[in-house]
């Protein structure tokens, strides 16, 4: 499986802020945007996963499943966590396996999932009480609550401790090494396997 950016043009807010960028990411490798603030890192991986439409150019997964969309076969994780505060952790999680795979994981399954981001021990906690940073780990447990082959994290540490962004590289590890493929957008050097990084260029800043 790879998937392929061919000559994308980007535009927001009428201003051209990705201009003729092609990459290539196959599977079992991840893919870091590095860049300024305003680069255009988010741009892209929205981009990526369907939500903006690209001024020309396209995206495309050769060898997924080409009924599906990109998005359908994507784990998108952006800045919001999308915890629900009225349910407890685990409940966040059940709806979360249910929702992705349309059905619900099985408790040994979403029990694995909160252990490795360490909320096995808040599984019963209302999530309404959750500090920041746990917040984003019960937004990252999603990844491993429904087998997605394309990972698309955007700023996926913030907030965390390194612990905890430790865990995080570990679950984008195993899932490379599993022959997934992964997009991550972030500030911080993160000690993935597999990596090649894309350094998007303020077209601000170059001006
Ligand atoms: N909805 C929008 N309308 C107009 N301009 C936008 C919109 N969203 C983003 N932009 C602009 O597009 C440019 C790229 O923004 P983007 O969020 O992709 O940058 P980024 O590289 O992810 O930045 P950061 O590192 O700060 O997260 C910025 O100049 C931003 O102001």
């Amino acid at each position: 499986m790879q998937l392929i950016a061919e000559d994308l043009i980007i535009e927001r807010g009428g201003r051209i802020v990705i201009d003729g960028l092609s990459f290539a990411v196959s599977e079992g490798e991840a893919l870091v945007l590095s860049g300024a603030n305003g680069a255009g890192k988010t741009t892209l991986l929205r981009t990526v996963a369907g939500y903006i439409r690209p001024s020309s150019g396209s995206v495309h997964l050769d060898g997924g499943d080409s009924e599906l969309t990109i998005s359908e076969q994507a784990h998108v994780v952006g800045h919001a966590n999308a915890v629900k505060s009225s349910l407890t952790v685990f409940e966040n999680a059940a709806f979360w396996s249910e929702y992705l795979s349309g059905s619900v994981a099985d408790a040994e399954s979403i029990e694995r999932a909160l252990r490795h981001f360490g909320l096995d021990d808040l599984a019963e906690f209302p999530a309404a009480y959750l500090s920041a940073g746990q917040r984003r780990r019960l937004g990252l447990a999603r990844l491993l609550l429904a087998v997605r082959p394309v990972w698309l994290l955007d700023e996926p540490t913030v907030s965390l401790d390194i612990a905890s962004s430790d865990r995080l590289v570990a679950a984008v590890n195993d899932h490379t090494r599993a022959g997934g493929l992964a997009i991550i957008a972030t500030h911080l050097p993160l000690a993935l396997e597999r990596v090649r990084t894309l350094t998007i260029i303020s077209r601000r800043m170059a001006a």
